[in-house]
């Protein structure tokens, strides 16, 4: 049986997926995987027992994962399942800000008689402008950033896209039309929108800063659905503040932006369609069962994407160990000198981390094995 700890609420269409080897609760004591949306983990305990934390969304800026690596536990998220759901929400803010929507909405509700009378003198204050034609910067061509540069352009925004590190997928699925700046200091100048689709991690903290907005037009709309500490708030109330930045529209409110009539603030909403919900349990279920059964990595942000398959052998070895040199050899002398037979083997790595899959058509003394293997640079030995 394996135990499986739940943080946040995870869809039943993820959670129907797992097997009746499978037992399901909030409970992570002698939990061997963890199901989180934006649960902040870093001041969590992790338990011993535990082997892989799958996050049902994109970022896992809320995951120790350093600390994860060190102890061969193996995070995953789930690349691209929300992205539809995020760019819809973009596009509405957009469409917010260029229609002073919110403002208006709010002001209508305050009217209590004479009301058609009352709109149409006054309606002209929330005037807004079309969308169409106008240039929108996306920075960071990722799942969510592809997806939101195409629809814009088929809105008939002009979109010059960033990213030094974009994908060949995101490439290949990147609108032809879409201009592509060298940096973003190059792109900032020219947008009257600029939407952030970025993950925060240490170089992406305060990307967006008082610097950057110097760089920016007049009046510009800025748009957060990323995560609130990749653009510096001190520095965004300063720019709101001088009218720099007309409209900043973000999914991570704070108290500051609460009471700023300039701050279109959502309660960090941007995956949350059932759709997304569904799409990120699902993939997520099936990653940790993939993993916790037969061994196999998919979509793993500290481990390498590494298979074998179904596991049909008699058994099978998992070995997470760092990326340094003759590991395998290690690895394969040391079975050898237990006379284990190998019928097939993948052996991957990814930065600092590697993972080795071994089949073999005999049994194994799992303790015996574990004891032999534990030399330098081996991380972990599981046998399936
Ligand atoms: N608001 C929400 O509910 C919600 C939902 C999903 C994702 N997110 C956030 O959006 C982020 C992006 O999601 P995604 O699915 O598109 O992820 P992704 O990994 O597919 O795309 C991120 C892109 O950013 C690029 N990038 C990294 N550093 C960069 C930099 N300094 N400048 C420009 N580009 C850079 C990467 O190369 C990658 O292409 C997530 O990490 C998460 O923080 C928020
Ligand atoms: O789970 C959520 O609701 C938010 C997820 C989102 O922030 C992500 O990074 O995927």
């Amino acid at each position: 049986m394996y135990k499986i700890a739940t943080l946040n609420k995870i869809s039943s269409k993820g959670l129907e997926r797992f097997s009746d080897r499978y037992t399901v609760s909030d409970n992570t004591s002698d939990a061997q995987g963890i199901l989180l949306r934006s649960q902040d983990m870093h001041s969590m305990a992790l338990p011993e027992s535990l082997l892989a934390i799958a996050r049902a969304g994109a970022g896992v800026n809320n995951i120790p994962v350093d600390a994860c690596s060190k102890k061969g536990i193996v995070v995953f998220n789930t690349p691209g399942a929300n992205a539809n759901a995020v760019k819809e929400l973009v596009l509405t803010g957009i469409l917010m800000s260029a229609r002073n929507v919110s403002s208006a909405i709010a002001w209508t509700k305050t009217l209590t008689e004479d009301i058609s009378k009352t709109v149409e003198k006054n309606k002209s204050q929330f005037a807004g402008h079309e969308i169409k034609g106008k240039v929108l910067g996306v920075v960071g061509l990722g799942a969510i950033g592809v997806m939101v540069a195409n629809a814009a352009e088929s809105l008939g925004m002009h979109v010059i896209g960033y990213d030094p590190y974009m994908s060949i997928q995101s490439a290949h699925e990147l609108s032809r039309t879409v201009e592509v700046s060298e940096s973003l200091d190059l792109l900032l100048p020219k947008c009257d929108y600029i939407t952030i689709h970025v993950p925060f991690m240490e170089n992406t903290k305060e990307l967006i800063n008082e610097k950057r907005f110097s760089l920016m037009k007049d009046g510009v709309c800025l748009l957060n659905f990323s995560r609130d500490q990749i653009v510096s708030e001190a520095d965004i109330l300063n720019a709101l503040e001088t009218g720099k930045v007309r409209k900043y529209v973000t999914d991570f409110p704070s108290e500051k932006f609460l009471c700023n009539d300039k701050a279109i603030c959502i309660p960090h909403l941007g995956a949350s369609t059932k759709e997304s919900e569904e799409n990120c349990a699902r993939m997520a279920v099936d990653q940790m069962m993939d993993y916790l059964e037969n061994g196999n990595i998919t979509n793993s942000v500290n481990f390498p994407n590494c298979s074998l398959g179904i596991s049909t052998s008699m058994n099978r070895i998992a070995v997470l160990n760092k990326n340094v040199p003759a590991m395998l050899g290690k690895i394969t002398g040391i079975l050898a000198d237990m006379n284990i037979n190998i019928s097939d083997l993948n052996n991957r790595s990814k930065g600092e981390l590697a993972y080795t899959l071994i089949d073999i058509d005999s049994e194994v003394d799992e303790v015996a094995l574990k004891q032999a293997l534990n030399v330098n640079g081996i991380i972990s030995v599981r046998v399936i």
